[in-house]
């Protein structure tokens, strides 16, 4: 996806020569001098932006979800395209058939029980950073909560989509103060931007 932001902002007229000299810097200002951009995890975007460390960020809707915060999106990039799903073994038994809660790996865990819950489904969820597609071939876990994008991992790993629960794509979101004090900076770089968006939802390479 960062390749993707990279582009749009490129395309808005933010060109960062020095990242691509420098690609293990964490920050990087653009050719124009009039915006900088910091490298964080995915993760942490919407802690540095609500708590003033940047102005704004780009974050997947997924995020914005699971971390339940509030905060002003004014954007759809629209790059980013992916799906948060419930997968489960190819010769898993069906929902429903289950004798004990279903065990559920995730990085999504807040997500996941408010969806199980509002199903009346009990889960026990097991909260995990990464490679979840290899919860179920160990017996970790009985099914996961994940993200697909071209279904490619999915495949390879003898699962398949029980249940779609979110689509996401990447939102550019700022920090309630900046949006009150730097409208007008921040809806420059809106507006450059927005030219560039693509129409509709697309898989980032
Ligand atoms: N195939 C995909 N896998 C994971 N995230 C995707 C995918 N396609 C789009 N995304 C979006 O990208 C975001 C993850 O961004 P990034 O690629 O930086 O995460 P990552 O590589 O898992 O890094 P980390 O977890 O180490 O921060 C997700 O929150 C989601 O919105
Ligand atoms: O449908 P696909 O196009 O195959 O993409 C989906 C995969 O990509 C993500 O993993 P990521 O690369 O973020 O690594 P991770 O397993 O460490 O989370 C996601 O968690 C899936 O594993």
């Amino acid at each position: 996806m960062f390749e993707d932001i990279l582009s749009l902002l490129e395309r808005g007229g933010y060109g960062f020569a020095d990242y691509k000299k420098n690609p293990r810097a964490l920050t990087s200002r653009s050719d124009c001098g009039s915006l900088s951009i910091l490298f964080v995890r995915s993760t942490d975007v919407i802690p540095y932006v609500e708590f003033g460390g940047a102005d704004a960020g780009v974050v997947g809707r997924d995020q914005i979800e699971e971390q339940n915060r509030e905060v002003i999106s004014p954007l759809n990039l629209n790059i980013g395209y992916c799906r948060l799903v419930v997968a489960r073994p190819e010769e898993n038994r069906p929902m429903g058939e289950e004798k004990r809660a279903l065990r559920i790996a995730t990085k999504y865990p807040r997500i996941t029980e408010t969806h199980f819950l509002a199903r009346g489904i009990p889960v026990s969820i097991l909260k995990l950073y990464g490679s979840l597609e290899l919860a179920p071939r160990t017996g970790l876990a009985d099914w996961i909560v994940d993200l697909v994008a071209t279904g490619r991992t999915l495949r390879e790993n003898r699962l398949e989509i029980e249940e779609e629960i979110l689509p996401s794509t990447a939102r550019f979101i700022v920090n309630p103060s900046s949006w009150a004090t730097r409208n007008e900076a921040v809806r420059t770089l809106i507006d450059r931007i927005r030219p560039h968006v693509p129409e509709s939802p697309v898989i980032s390479g």
